[in-house]
Protein backbone atom coordinates (compact mmCIF):
# COMPACT_ATOMS: atom_id res chain seq x y z
CA UNK A 1 0.00 0.00 0.00
CA UNK A 2 1.31 3.36 -0.81
CA UNK A 3 -0.15 6.40 1.10
CA UNK A 4 0.33 10.18 -0.20
CA UNK A 5 0.35 12.71 1.87
CA UNK A 6 0.76 16.92 1.20
CA UNK A 7 0.14 19.98 3.31
CA UNK A 8 1.82 23.55 4.16
CA UNK A 9 4.00 23.85 6.55
CA UNK A 10 3.09 22.85 10.19
CA UNK A 11 -0.16 21.24 9.28
CA UNK A 12 1.81 17.55 10.97
CA UNK A 13 2.63 15.82 8.10
CA UNK A 14 5.75 14.56 9.54
CA UNK A 15 4.50 13.59 12.63
CA UNK A 16 1.43 12.35 11.83
CA UNK A 17 2.70 10.20 8.77
CA UNK A 18 5.38 8.76 11.01
CA UNK A 19 2.43 8.07 13.49
CA UNK A 20 0.34 5.98 10.67
CA UNK A 21 3.49 4.57 9.01
CA UNK A 22 4.10 3.15 12.39
CA UNK A 23 0.25 2.09 13.34
CA UNK A 24 0.04 0.00 9.83
CA UNK A 25 3.87 -1.19 9.84
CA UNK A 26 4.66 0.87 6.31
CA UNK A 27 7.82 2.42 5.56
CA UNK A 28 7.78 6.43 6.18
CA UNK A 29 9.46 8.37 3.11
CA UNK A 30 10.26 12.66 4.58
CA UNK A 31 10.34 13.97 0.66
CA UNK A 32 11.05 17.59 2.83
CA UNK A 33 14.06 15.84 4.17
CA UNK A 34 15.46 15.03 0.70
CA UNK A 35 15.02 19.12 -0.45
CA UNK A 36 16.70 20.06 3.21
CA UNK A 37 19.72 17.55 1.73
CA UNK A 38 19.89 19.12 -1.15
CA UNK A 39 20.30 22.59 0.51
CA UNK A 40 22.54 20.79 3.06
CA UNK A 41 25.01 19.42 0.46
CA UNK A 42 25.19 22.68 -2.36
CA UNK A 43 26.17 24.70 0.67
CA UNK A 44 28.71 22.30 1.55
CA UNK A 45 30.32 21.85 -1.22
CA UNK A 46 30.51 25.99 -1.58
CA UNK A 47 27.31 26.19 -4.57
CA UNK A 48 25.59 29.40 -4.95
CA UNK A 49 21.60 28.99 -4.92
CA UNK A 50 20.90 31.57 -6.78
CA UNK A 51 23.46 29.50 -9.96
CA UNK A 52 20.01 27.66 -10.70
CA UNK A 53 22.30 25.34 -12.98
CA UNK A 54 25.61 25.19 -10.87
CA UNK A 55 22.51 23.81 -7.94
CA UNK A 56 21.03 21.46 -10.49
CA UNK A 57 24.76 19.63 -11.62
CA UNK A 58 25.49 19.39 -7.61
CA UNK A 59 21.96 17.48 -7.17
CA UNK A 60 22.66 15.17 -9.48
CA UNK A 61 25.71 13.79 -7.89
CA UNK A 62 23.91 13.93 -4.02
CA UNK A 63 24.95 10.51 -2.84
CA UNK A 64 22.15 10.64 -0.74
CA UNK A 65 20.49 7.93 1.51
CA UNK A 66 16.84 8.13 3.84
CA UNK A 67 16.70 5.55 6.16
CA UNK A 68 12.57 4.82 5.97
CA UNK A 69 11.87 3.01 9.20
CA UNK A 70 8.69 5.59 11.27
CA UNK A 71 10.19 5.14 14.61
CA UNK A 72 14.11 6.37 13.69
CA UNK A 73 14.14 7.88 10.11
CA UNK A 74 17.49 8.73 9.21
CA UNK A 75 19.35 11.04 6.43
CA UNK A 76 22.80 10.46 5.37
CA UNK A 77 24.63 12.77 2.89
CA UNK A 78 27.98 11.36 1.51
CA UNK A 79 28.14 8.66 4.75
CA UNK A 80 27.28 11.64 6.73
CA UNK A 81 24.33 11.99 9.31
CA UNK A 82 22.62 14.88 8.67
CA UNK A 83 19.52 14.24 10.14
CA UNK A 84 19.98 17.47 12.75
CA UNK A 85 22.52 19.70 10.28
CA UNK A 86 19.50 20.02 7.79
CA UNK A 87 16.74 21.08 10.77
CA UNK A 88 18.70 24.31 10.99
CA UNK A 89 17.38 28.06 10.84
CA UNK A 90 19.75 28.35 8.41
CA UNK A 91 18.67 25.20 6.28
CA UNK A 92 14.74 26.04 7.16
CA UNK A 93 15.43 29.79 5.59
CA UNK A 94 17.02 28.92 2.54
CA UNK A 95 15.93 25.25 1.58
CA UNK A 96 12.77 27.19 -0.82
CA UNK A 97 15.33 28.65 -3.10
CA UNK A 98 16.72 24.57 -3.91
CA UNK A 99 12.75 23.63 -3.82
CA UNK A 100 11.70 25.90 -6.25
CA UNK A 101 14.39 25.00 -8.27
CA UNK A 102 12.50 22.94 -11.38
CA UNK A 103 15.46 20.94 -12.50
CA UNK A 104 16.39 19.59 -8.85
CA UNK A 105 12.55 19.28 -8.76
CA UNK A 106 12.62 16.47 -11.37
CA UNK A 107 16.10 14.54 -9.87
CA UNK A 108 14.57 14.30 -6.45
CA UNK A 109 10.97 13.62 -8.10
CA UNK A 110 12.58 10.37 -9.45
CA UNK A 111 14.81 9.58 -6.48
CA UNK A 112 11.77 9.83 -4.49
CA UNK A 113 9.76 7.57 -7.40
CA UNK A 114 12.64 5.14 -7.08
CA UNK A 115 11.97 4.67 -2.99
CA UNK A 116 8.32 4.23 -3.18
CA UNK A 117 8.84 1.67 -5.91
CA UNK A 118 11.41 0.00 -3.83
CA UNK A 119 9.03 0.03 -0.68
CA UNK A 120 6.13 -1.45 -2.63
CA UNK A 121 8.58 -4.47 -4.74
CA UNK A 122 9.43 -5.55 -0.90
CA UNK A 123 6.00 -5.74 0.00
CA UNK A 124 6.43 -3.57 2.71
CA UNK A 125 4.23 -0.33 1.46
CA UNK A 126 5.11 3.67 2.71
CA UNK A 127 3.37 6.66 3.67
CA UNK A 128 5.18 9.58 1.60
CA UNK A 129 4.26 12.68 2.80
CA UNK A 130 5.51 16.21 1.05
CA UNK A 131 4.29 18.76 -1.15
CA UNK A 132 3.73 17.15 -4.46
CA UNK A 133 3.19 13.75 -3.51
CA UNK A 134 -0.23 13.25 -3.82
CA UNK A 135 -0.37 15.33 -7.39
CA UNK A 136 3.01 14.57 -9.03
CA UNK A 137 5.10 12.27 -7.39
CA UNK A 138 3.02 9.24 -6.36
CA UNK A 139 -0.60 10.65 -8.30
CA UNK A 140 -1.29 6.63 -8.38
CA UNK A 141 -1.30 6.05 -4.56
CA UNK A 142 -3.82 3.59 -3.00
CA UNK A 143 -4.62 6.70 -0.01
CA UNK A 144 -3.90 10.54 -0.88
CA UNK A 145 -4.55 12.96 1.85
CA UNK A 146 -4.13 16.35 2.01
CA UNK A 147 -3.35 17.44 5.21
CA UNK A 148 -4.16 21.43 6.69
CA UNK A 149 -4.50 23.33 9.38
CA UNK A 150 -5.59 26.79 10.08
CA UNK A 151 -1.91 29.67 9.59
CA UNK A 152 -3.15 29.80 13.69
CA UNK A 153 -2.81 26.69 14.41
CA UNK A 154 0.33 25.87 11.92
CA UNK A 155 1.86 29.29 13.67
CA UNK A 156 1.44 28.24 17.04
CA UNK A 157 2.45 24.79 16.40
CA UNK A 158 6.07 25.86 14.87
CA UNK A 159 6.73 27.91 17.00
CA UNK A 160 5.59 25.71 20.38
CA UNK A 161 8.68 23.45 18.57
CA UNK A 162 11.04 26.64 17.67
CA UNK A 163 11.12 28.48 20.90
CA UNK A 164 9.27 26.21 23.23
CA UNK A 165 6.12 28.93 23.47
CA UNK A 166 3.01 30.10 21.41
CA UNK A 167 2.98 33.27 22.35
CA UNK A 168 3.16 36.48 20.21
CA UNK A 169 6.66 37.00 19.71
CA UNK A 170 7.10 33.02 19.60
CA UNK A 171 4.68 33.38 16.83
CA UNK A 172 6.08 36.65 15.07
CA UNK A 173 9.41 34.65 14.70
CA UNK A 174 8.09 32.01 13.54
CA UNK A 175 6.45 33.69 10.38
CA UNK A 176 9.12 33.49 8.15
CA UNK A 177 10.02 29.50 8.53
CA UNK A 178 6.08 29.05 8.38
CA UNK A 179 4.04 31.47 5.94
CA UNK A 180 6.84 33.24 3.59
CA UNK A 181 8.37 29.49 3.18
CA UNK A 182 4.95 28.00 1.85
CA UNK A 183 4.22 31.17 -0.45
CA UNK A 184 7.98 30.71 -1.90
CA UNK A 185 7.11 26.81 -2.19
CA UNK A 186 3.50 27.45 -3.78
CA UNK A 187 5.31 29.21 -6.79
CA UNK A 188 6.14 25.57 -8.35
CA UNK A 189 3.80 23.43 -6.42
CA UNK A 190 0.28 23.70 -5.78
CA UNK A 191 -0.86 21.91 -1.62
CA UNK A 192 -3.22 24.54 -0.09
CA UNK A 193 -6.49 22.50 -2.69
CA UNK A 194 -7.05 19.07 -2.79
CA UNK A 195 -6.61 18.28 -6.18
CA UNK A 196 -9.47 15.08 -7.59
CA UNK A 197 -9.61 12.17 -5.72
CA UNK A 198 -7.33 14.00 -2.67
CA UNK A 199 -9.71 13.58 0.97
CA UNK A 200 -8.78 16.78 2.81
CA UNK A 201 -8.29 16.05 6.32
CA UNK A 202 -8.22 19.52 8.64
CA UNK A 203 -6.28 19.05 11.79
CA UNK A 204 -7.14 22.51 13.15
CA UNK A 205 -9.47 21.52 16.26
CA UNK A 206 -7.83 17.47 16.46
CA UNK A 207 -4.48 17.33 18.46
CA UNK A 208 -1.66 14.70 17.52
CA UNK A 209 -3.55 11.73 18.54
CA UNK A 210 -6.87 12.05 16.47
CA UNK A 211 -4.76 13.45 13.68
CA UNK A 212 -3.51 10.27 13.86
CA UNK A 213 -6.90 8.66 13.57
CA UNK A 214 -8.31 11.02 11.14
CA UNK A 215 -5.71 9.54 8.29
CA UNK A 216 -6.04 5.61 9.26
CA UNK A 217 -10.40 6.22 9.07
CA UNK A 218 -9.41 7.94 5.72
CA UNK A 219 -7.27 4.55 5.15
CA UNK A 220 -9.29 2.82 6.28
CA UNK A 221 -12.79 3.90 4.13
CA UNK A 222 -10.05 3.91 0.89
CA UNK A 223 -8.77 0.09 1.19
CA UNK A 224 -10.80 -1.59 4.04
CA UNK A 225 -10.03 -2.70 7.57
CA UNK A 226 -7.12 -4.25 8.59
CA UNK A 227 -6.59 -7.67 9.05
N1 LIG B 1 -3.00 17.72 15.26
C1 LIG B 1 -2.00 18.28 15.93
N2 LIG B 1 -2.23 18.98 17.01
C2 LIG B 1 -1.24 19.59 17.69
N3 LIG B 1 0.06 19.52 17.35
C3 LIG B 1 0.36 18.80 16.28
C4 LIG B 1 -0.64 18.15 15.51
N4 LIG B 1 -0.04 17.55 14.46
C5 LIG B 1 1.28 17.82 14.59
N5 LIG B 1 1.51 18.54 15.68
C6 LIG B 1 2.81 19.08 16.15
O1 LIG B 1 3.07 20.22 15.34
C7 LIG B 1 4.47 20.32 15.09
C8 LIG B 1 4.70 20.42 13.59
O2 LIG B 1 4.39 19.18 13.01
P1 LIG B 1 5.25 18.57 11.82
O3 LIG B 1 6.69 18.90 11.94
O4 LIG B 1 4.86 17.15 11.71
O5 LIG B 1 4.62 19.42 10.60
P2 LIG B 1 5.01 19.43 9.08
O6 LIG B 1 3.74 19.65 8.33
O7 LIG B 1 5.80 18.23 8.74
O8 LIG B 1 5.90 20.75 9.00
P3 LIG B 1 7.06 21.15 7.97
O9 LIG B 1 6.53 20.96 6.60
O10 LIG B 1 7.32 22.59 8.28
O11 LIG B 1 8.25 20.27 8.26
C9 LIG B 1 5.11 19.09 15.76
O12 LIG B 1 5.59 19.45 17.02
C10 LIG B 1 3.96 18.13 15.90
O13 LIG B 1 4.12 17.23 16.98
N1 LIG C 1 7.58 17.07 -1.88
C1 LIG C 1 8.14 18.21 -1.38
C2 LIG C 1 8.64 18.25 -0.09
C3 LIG C 1 9.20 19.41 0.37
N2 LIG C 1 9.26 20.48 -0.44
C4 LIG C 1 9.93 21.70 0.02
C5 LIG C 1 9.07 22.63 0.81
C6 LIG C 1 9.88 23.06 1.98
O1 LIG C 1 10.28 24.41 1.88
C7 LIG C 1 11.14 22.18 1.95
C8 LIG C 1 11.35 21.40 3.24
O2 LIG C 1 10.16 20.68 3.55
P1 LIG C 1 9.73 20.38 5.08
O3 LIG C 1 10.84 19.60 5.70
O4 LIG C 1 9.57 21.71 5.75
O5 LIG C 1 8.45 19.61 4.95
O6 LIG C 1 11.02 21.33 0.85
C9 LIG C 1 8.77 20.43 -1.70
O7 LIG C 1 8.85 21.44 -2.43
N3 LIG C 1 8.22 19.29 -2.17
Amino acid sequence: MVVAIDGPSGSGKSSVSRGVASALGLAYLDTGAMYRAATWWCLHRGVPLSDVDAVAGQVRTLPLVMGVDPQHPTVHVDGIDVGEAIRTTEISAAVSAVATNLQVRAELGRLQRAEIESARVRGRGIVAEGRDITTVVAPDADVRVLLTASEEARLARRARDVHGSDDAAAVEATRDQVLRRDADDSTVVQFHVAADGVVTVDSSHLDFDQTVQAVLDVVESVVGPRA
